[in-house]
């Protein structure tokens, strides 16, 4: 599903108003009442709902949601920024909320900020995807004033106020939302763990906007989710044999960290190679001959056969003394090639093996090891940018992990929507790195290997949730849901 900018939604809006044939207040309407039947069904009639609402479209939705709860008897209190400038569906709602006994509390100042009951909720309406400005004055004294005050449920109407659809709000105060109802689709900065902080459970709501025009507009964003994910898989050759599903090879683990090495190799296997060699130092050949008896090895030193293998994994738990095998795998591989971890860091240090990294390769970095490889951004929104535009330079994939793990191919990038911060754990990039690596081997192409590999870990955690909780699950636990995450693709 491609990701809309603010000014892509603003003409999605006006499209479904013209083909629909429908006026903008009805198309207010509409999503007001599916405001309306989220918080009939979630939030207790006992409470008051303090709404805050600006002045443009967002702030319409604010009050037609206020004349909404008020037929049916909920408490509310509707408070609007003081101003000239108005949208006319703002205007209208503002007429027929008048018309009712409601009392209307206009703000002006920080002085007519209503005394908030504890125990209350707040619906955020007062800025949605028109916002072009950080907050300041009032507003920004309002957003302070909520933030600090923590009631109990902000619910944000379409975006927290404050927050930019599609660039970075990196310093700026944003109201802090615990339930964000937005309209139609989620928006880019939903994926942004800079802005983690103010963003709660979102739920997408279909206010039936036109449903061919996102296929009609260019976007440099995906989503990749279930869908996607079917879409990209290729089900098995019953016919097949392990000659099918490729030979990859693993170069990982070091002393002090054999488990990397273990991990990918096990997650590996699990996700369907056909045979695996790895390349691991020697103490820990018999640990995986038991461990993993499915795995064949090899010595570290051994002479590798480049026409061997259908992919190459390198890096996890490497350790940085492994330069002459990297520098190897970089000068001879004729495979599609995995890096991660000490396999990136390498390269980041040394700029002869910067320019041996191969077309279509996958770098599968930390913010961290992006952040050695290609230098510092001011924010995330940049460093994204960044990823796209050396993706595009090098002719590879890079993997950039993080809580929705951006996948930067071809000069787009695909945000991925499985996962949970169970992930945060040492251990969990190794996994990643068996499961792509063993994609690749099978035939997948690298974007469609990396795409499909962090949704399949995703999913797999998640999944695995069902046992585990997210302090207690383990990278290793992933192992056992890859099938059931794979079930779920057929
Ligand atoms: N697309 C949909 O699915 C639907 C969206 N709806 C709702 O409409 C809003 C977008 O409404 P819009 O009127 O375009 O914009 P806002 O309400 O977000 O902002 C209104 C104006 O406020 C000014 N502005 C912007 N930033 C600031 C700021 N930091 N401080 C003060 N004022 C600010 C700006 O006007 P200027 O003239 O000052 O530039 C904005 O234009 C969307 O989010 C939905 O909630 C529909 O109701 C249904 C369909
Ligand atoms: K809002």
């Amino acid at each position: 599903m491609k990701l809309l900018n603010a000014s892509q939604i603003h003409q999605w809006d006006q499209i479904t108003i013209q083909n629909q044939q429908l006026t903008s207040l009805e198309l207010m309407e509409r999503a007001a009442k599916k405001c309306v039947d989220w918080i009939v069904e979630n939030l207790d009639k006992k409470s008051t709902i303090y709404i805050f609402c600006g002045r443009g479209n967002n702030g319409g939705d604010g009050l037609a949601i206020a004349k909404l709860l008020l037929s049916l008897d909920f408490n509310i209190q509707v408070n609007i920024l003081a101003g000239e400038k108005s949208s006319a569906d703002f205007e209208a709602n503002l007429k027929a909320l008048k018309s009712t006994s409601l009392e209307i509390n206009e703000l002006h100042s920080a002085n007519d900020f209503p005394k908030l009951e504890a125990n209350c909720y707040v619906v955020d309406a007062l800025f949605g995807s028109g916002i072009n400005k950080p907050l300041n004055g009032l507003p920004l004294e309002l957003a302070n004033y909520l933030n600090n005050f923590s009631p109990k449920k902000v619910i944000a109407i379409d975006v927290p106020s404050g927050m930019f659809l599609d660039h970075s709000s990196y310093g700026n105060t944003i109201i802090q939302a615990d339930e964000i109802l937005t309209f139609q689709t989620y928006k880019q900065c939903f994926f942004i763990a800079e802005n983690a902080q103010y963003l709660g459970n979102i739920h997408v709501l279909d206010i039936g906007l036109d449903a061919e025009f996102p296929y009609t507009q260019e976007s440099n964003f995906e989503i990749t989710d279930a869908n996607f994910a079917k879409n990209i898989y290729q089900p098995r050759n019953p016919f097949g044999h392990k000659g099918t599903f490729g030979h990859a090879l693993l170069i990982a683990g070091s002393q002090g960290k054999y488990g990397a090495a273990l991990m990918a190799a096990h997650a590996c296997l699990r996700t369907g190679v056909g045979l695996l060699t790895c390349n691991f130092p020697e103490e820990i050949a018999m640990p995986l001959a038991i461990t993993l008896p499915e795995a064949m090895s090899m010595k570290r030193n051994e002479t590798i056969d480049w026409d061997k293998y259908k992919s190459i994994g390198i890096g996890p738990g490497l350790g940085m003394e492994s330069f002459d095998i990297i520098k190897d795998v970089l000068t001879h591989t004729k495979s599609p090639l995995l890096i991660d971890a000490d396999g990136l860091n390498m390269i980041a240090a040394n700029d002869e093996l910067k320019s041996l990294i191969p077309q279509n390769a996958i770098l599968t970095p930390h913010p961290k090891e992006f952040e050695r490889l290609f230098g510092k951004t001011a924010n995330e929104f940049d460093r994204i940018d960044l990823a796209l535009q050396k993706s595009q330079e090098l002719h590879c994939v890079i993997v950039l992990k993080g809580h929705n793990t951006l996948i930067a191919a071809d000069g787009v990038g695909y945000f991925n929507t499985t996962g949970n911060v169970g992930l945060a754990t040492g251990g969990s990039g190794d996994t990643l790195s068996g499961i792509i690596t063993s994609l690749l081997a099978q035939g997948y192409i690298s974007k469609n290997a990396a795409i499909l590999g962090v949704y399949l870990h995703g999913l797999a955690a998640d999944l695995a949730l069902s046992k585990q909780s997210v302090e207690s699950l383990l990278p290793s636990d992933l192992n056992q849901y890859l099938g059931m995450a794979f079930k779920s693709l057929g």
